[in-house]
């Protein structure tokens, strides 16, 4: 099946910042994919490129079978996109809303906006302006989903939304995935995420540090504890396939973050002299994206480098 995303070697370079390094992505339909960043890591920059809002320094990429670069509107028309900030006629009724949005689209778009604010219990002639933040975000989505898009692009969707919606929100987001559709959501509240999402991009600095489906992904990355019997004793080195992403250590306790790293591989450990005591755990995808994200893994040279970790 063709990818709905594909994007390949996308660069954004602003004045004196680059947003995006080099982004290379594949997003099978029927998916639910979270792209997870820091603060500044390129997420709505990239979001951006893809709704054809923003025009790439270098690279391609594809969304839906058409270049937004060249075709913005088109690309529009045929996704959902709420931005981190969506921009409503303040001015209108949310009826009126619905109405300029609906002559855009075929007429069930109308009745599956009505139905969505019946469901959220927004008046419909209440004034955008007037509008709690949450029922705007509410309106939004409602605006972006009334004609049942194929991909649906969400940036931060649950930020404003009370813990009740969110769940609904994030369970529907499962029901679209499992219809066909793509969902792609960027996102901050990674136990969210791991809800919901099969496939996870990790996006630092610009760069892609980790893709994959998180199923996989939670079965490679391993949490070790590992005590040795002296402050200054270095650790032993894991064999290969196996790979330190992170490190920390407190006098003789060390805490680490590894990938591909087996039961022999910690039974070998446990026998290394000076080791007292190794315990072992699946880390969690916070603890992977705390990981993916340090300084260390960038800088340090004999830890695994972005580059390589991309898959
Ligand atoms: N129009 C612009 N002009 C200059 N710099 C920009 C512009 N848009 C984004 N940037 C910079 O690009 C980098 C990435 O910004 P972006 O908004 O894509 O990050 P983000 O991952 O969405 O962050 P957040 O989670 O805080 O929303 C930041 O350093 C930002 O300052």
């Amino acid at each position: 099946m063709e990818p709905i995303i594909t994007t390949d070697s996308l660069t954004m370079k602003f004045r004196g910042c680059e947003a995006l390094r080099g982004v290379d992505l594949q997003i099978e339909p029927g998916t639910v994919f979270a792209l997870l960043g820091e603060n500044g890591a390129g997420k709505t920059t990239l979001i951006r490129i893809l709704t054809g809002f923003q025009q790439p320094t270098s690279g391609a990429c594809r969304v839906g079978g058409i270049d937004p670069t060249k075709d913005p509107g088109g690309v529009r028309r045929q996704i959902g996109y709420v931005s981190d900030s969506p921009a409503l006629y303040d001015w209108m009724t949310v009826d009126q809303i619905g109405g300029f949005t609906a002559s855009f689209y075929d007429p069930s778009f109308r009745t599956a906006f009505n139905e969505m604010m019946t469901r959220f219990d927004i008046p419909m002639n209440q004034k955008i302006r007037n509008l709690s933040k949450g029922q705007r975000a509410k309106v939004a989505l409602s605006l972006a989903i009334a004609h049942d898009p194929e991909l649906l692009i969400l940036d931060e969707p649950t930020s404003g939304l009370d813990p009740k919606v969110r769940r609904n929100f994030l369970e529907s987001m499962i029901d679209r995935a499992a219809s066909g559709r793509t969902v792609f959501l960027s996102s901050h509240q990674i136990s969210e995420v791991e809800r919901v999402a099969d496939t996870i991009a990790i996006l630092h600095e610009g760069k892609i540090v980790l893709v994959g489906a998180l199923s996989e992904l939670r079965a490679a990355f391993t949490r070790l504890t590992i005590d040795v019997d002296d402050p200054l004793r270095a650790l032993p080195v894991l064999p290969e396939p196996a790979r330190v992403i992170s490190e920390e250590s407190a006098g003789s306790g060390h805490q680490c973050i590894v990938r591909d790293c087996n039961s022999d591989m910690i039974a070998n450990l446990r026998q290394s002299p000076g080791v007292i005591d190794v315990s072992s755990h699946a880390a969690t995808l916070e603890e992977i994206f705390v990981a993916c994200t340090s300084s260390e893994f960038v800088e340090t040279p004999h830890v695994f480098q972005p580059d390589e970790v991309r898959q």
